[in-house]
């Protein structure tokens, strides 16, 4: 029987899996590599084997009832049926919010669950789901070694200034400071900049995740030195279903004004926003340019997510003092040719010669030899989890040993 790990990735929409071989020194070897996307709007099922052949498919068509929940008992069975010749060592989960007591990965225990879990109304699209299949296997197979890893982590070393709101000190003191996320992202793109071109892993970055949840990180010598998401996955750019960053005066308006509670406020700002809530019609970017030619909302929620991120990129570019290169990622960045044309032509001004047959063909590199240079490069949240879940479970197996 072959050790495997099994990585859960949950965002906002989604819920991402792949099945690792467990092997000695190099890179944990994928078998499997899954998702659910659609979740809560038209769930779709899709896994593919080491060569990307499809090996299963499901669609559910228009079913808001089927999320996350759902999505995890379909896993199990799925997994149970595909075990063959499989013995599960380890699982790593993708957990959004360490807080500021987890600056790396960490194995699960009752102490750190309920620590994760009073940071849930942080993060209400992602923790919850984060934490339940936690909780779920803890009870049922305590013997299994769960490992956590963070969406903050990758940024806990961000210079103090990048991490400080204008509060008052003792807020600053309980917590209340810039996290930033989508770090296991940013953490794999920096681990792969140098083999796209060894001048990446020395310079100014600024890597765009535009996926359901979007933000942008400026990376220095690979390292994160500021990002436009904040305290809460609601902060910076606009999102599928999130506002972005709003005056927090609309808060106090929506409470005091519009006499909402505070789950209403929040409901609108979390899953009623952004390219949903622009458009009034949908959070998936296929739908919106489907619409966009004979739609006017569909084209502003559109062009209001292309003009906040070119204007979010000048503040990321003055952080680092001038841009080598951008990088698109996660699934509008990897997959929207338009927006990446919107997003560098809105960039002329930093120098940036878009190449745009090689963005049609969807080429790593989309511009010219001058000037600063714009890369596509797929992440792959689920690699860097099993990677961190490697080095956890061998230093526990070691110290056993010792
Ligand atoms: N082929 C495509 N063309 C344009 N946009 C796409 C395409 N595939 C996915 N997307 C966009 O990517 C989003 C999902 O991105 P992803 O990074 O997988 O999301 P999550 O935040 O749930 O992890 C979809 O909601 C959709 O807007
Ligand atoms: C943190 C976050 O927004 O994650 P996702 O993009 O997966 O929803
Ligand atoms: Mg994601």
């Amino acid at each position: 029987m072959k050790p495997v790990y099994v990585v859960l990735n949950a965002g906002s929409s989604s819920l991402k899996f792949q099945v690792f071989e467990a092997s000695g020194r190099e890179d944990p070897r994928v078998v499997y590599r899954g998702l659910f996307e659609g979740l809560g709007s038209a769930p779709h099922f899709l896994v593919k084997d080491r060569a990307g052949a499809p090996v299963a498919e499901a669609h559910w068509g228009i079913d808001e009832r089927f999320g996350h929940e759902e999505a995890l008992s379909h896993l199990v069975k799925w997994t149970r049926e595909h075990r063959a010749g499989h013995a599960l060592a380890a699982v790593g989960h993708r957990v959004v919010h360490g807080g500021t007591a987890y600056a790396g990965p960490v194995l699960v225990n009752e102490s750190v669950l309920q620590r994760l879990e009073k940071l849930e109304p942080l993060a209400p699209l992602h923790q919850p789901h984060n934490l339940e299949p936690i909780r779920i296997l803890h009870r049922r197979a305590p013997e299994i070694p769960q490992v956590a890893c963070f969406d903050t982590a990758f940024h806990r070393n961000q210079p103090e200034i990048a991490q400080l709101f204008a509060l008052p000190r003792e807020m600053t003191r309980k917590g209340v400071v810039r996290y930033g996320f989508h770090g296991l992202s940013y953490e794999y793109i920096s681990s792969v900049l140098a083999s796209y071109d060894p001048k990446l892993a020395e310079g100014r970055v600024v890597v765009a995740h535009l996926g359901n949840g979007a933000s942008l990180c400026a990376m220095s010598r690979g390292a994160s030195i500021a990002s436009t998401m904040g305290f809460s996955a609601l902060d910076g750019l606009p999102m599928g279903t999130r506002c972005g960053a709003v005056d927090p005066g609309v808060v106090f308006y929506m409470l005091r004004d519009m006499k909402l509670s505070t789950e209403e406020a929040e409901r609108i700002l979390y899953t009623k926003s952004g390219l949903l809530g622009v458009s009034g019609l949908s959070n998936d970017m296929r739908t919106l340019r489907q619409h966009a030619p004979h739609d006017p909302d569909a084209r502003r929620a559109i062009d209001l997510f292309v003009y906040r991120i070119a204007r979010e990129v000048g503040s990321m570019v003055s952080a680092l003092g001038g841009i080598d290169a951008i990088v698109f990622t996660a699934g509008i960045g990897e997959n929207d040719r338009q927006t990446r044309a919107d997003v560098l032509a809105r960039l002329a001004w930093a120098g940036f010669e878009p190449d745009a047959a090689a963005n049609d063909r969807n080429d790593a590199r989309i511009t010219q030899e001058r000037g600063p240079a714009a890369w596509i490069i797929p992440t792959n949240e689920e690699l860097v989890i099993a990677r961190h879940v490697h080095s956890v479970v061998s230093a526990g197996k070691r110290q056993l040993a010792s």
